[in-house]
């Protein structure tokens, strides 16, 4: 379990993690969500140690990283591919973290045999393509066969047979009973990958839910109408304003309404007689939910904290 208290960061005085406060359960694969920008790996850094909290706290299992006995036996963490000593091979990059950290030289052949590099292993990892560099990452966080697992953007950059293969694997993971938290700035890809979302924009909690329930509340779909008569728009549009419809006209004449249903748009068409050319219902795409969100939630901030 990952849990986070109030915790906040600053750089020269800029707040990039802002009061953030949620929990990591084991058993589940818990997307890190947020824009570019929006604090996942400066977060991730303060659950390893490498950044000091300005405030607040982070704990694995219940101990600060710097209080972990045996920290990769702890928690295992990607973070930055291709942070490796370019001339080392997997095998002897894997045996230097091992050996550092009193784990068995089997250990390596299993990791490599688990994210399915043996044939690499003497390979220099310069040499590596971002996938194999991800996979290589991967095999050294789970050197210590920790019950807690970070992966920061782990599928960038990456194919579509590596993507599925990091999905499958982090599902494996946790169905382990392990905790995995997996940072990633697309929607799309933590609706496929995750079952519980930790969500955040510019550095504060947006949401802490399954992914079900967000997505249950992405943006409100609306349905695109287009008038046959150019001078029946604005009555029209009046007509869907008092229905309760948000409506908003769009520069090539169509309007755009929000808040009822395509069928109640065409009865009301039908019930003061304005002819219809078009009626399209837009569903709203994930990633368009996801900065409305998130959006909103820059915006509110800006107007409800003054300048910043
Ligand atoms: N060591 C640092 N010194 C100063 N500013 C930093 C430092 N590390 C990160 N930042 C800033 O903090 C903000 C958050 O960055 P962070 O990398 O945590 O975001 P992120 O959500 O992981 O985004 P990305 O996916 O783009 O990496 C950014 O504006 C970044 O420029």
């Amino acid at each position: 379990m990952i849990e986070a208290r109030g915790l906040t960061k600053e750089f020269g005085g800029r707040r990039v993690v802002d009061e953030l406060s949620f929990t990591v359960e084991p058993g589940h694969v818990t997307g890190f969500l947020g824009p570019n920008g929006a604090g996942k790996t400066t977060t991730m850094r303060m659950v390893l140690g490498l950044h000091r909290p300005t405030g607040g706290t982070v704990t694995v299992r219940g101990q600060r990283y710097d209080g972990l006995r045996a920290p990769l036996h702890e928690v295992g963490a990607l973070l930055d591919a291709k942070g490796v000593h370019r001339r080392r091979t997997a095998y002897h990059h894997l045996l230097a973290v091992a050996q550092s950290n009193r784990i068995g030289r089997r250990r390596v052949g299993q990791v490599l045999e688990l994210v399915g590099m043996a044939d690499a292993a003497r390979r220099r990892a310069g040499a590596f393509s971002l996938g194999m560099a991800q996979r290589l990452g991967i095999a050294t966080a789970l050197l210590g066969d920790p019950p807690v697992l970070m992966l920061d953007e782990p599928v960038n950059g990456l194919d579509p047979e590596g993507m599925l293969w990091i999905r499958t694997l982090m599902r494996e993971l946790a169905d382990e009973g392990r905790t995995v938290l997996v940072s990633s700035h697309l929607l799309s890809e933590m609706a496929l990958t995750a079952d519980r979302l930790v969500v955040i924009g510019r550095g504060k909690l947006i949401a802490d839910s399954s992914t079900e329930e967000f997505l249950s509340r992405r943006g409100t779909d609306a349905v695109l109408v287009r008038v046959a008569e150019e001078a029946a728009a604005e009555p029209f549009a009046r007509r869907l304003a008092g229905a309760g419809g948000g409506v908003t006209a769009r520069q090539d004449g169509a309007l755009l309404v929000t808040g009822l249903e395509s069928a109640r748009v065409g009865a009301l068409a039908a019930g003061g007689g304005t002819v219809l050319a078009e009626l399209t219902p837009q569903a709203a795409s994930l990633e368009e939910a996801f900065m409305e969100m998130t959006q909103e939630y820059v915006e509110f901030q800006a107007s409800g904290s003054g300048a910043r």
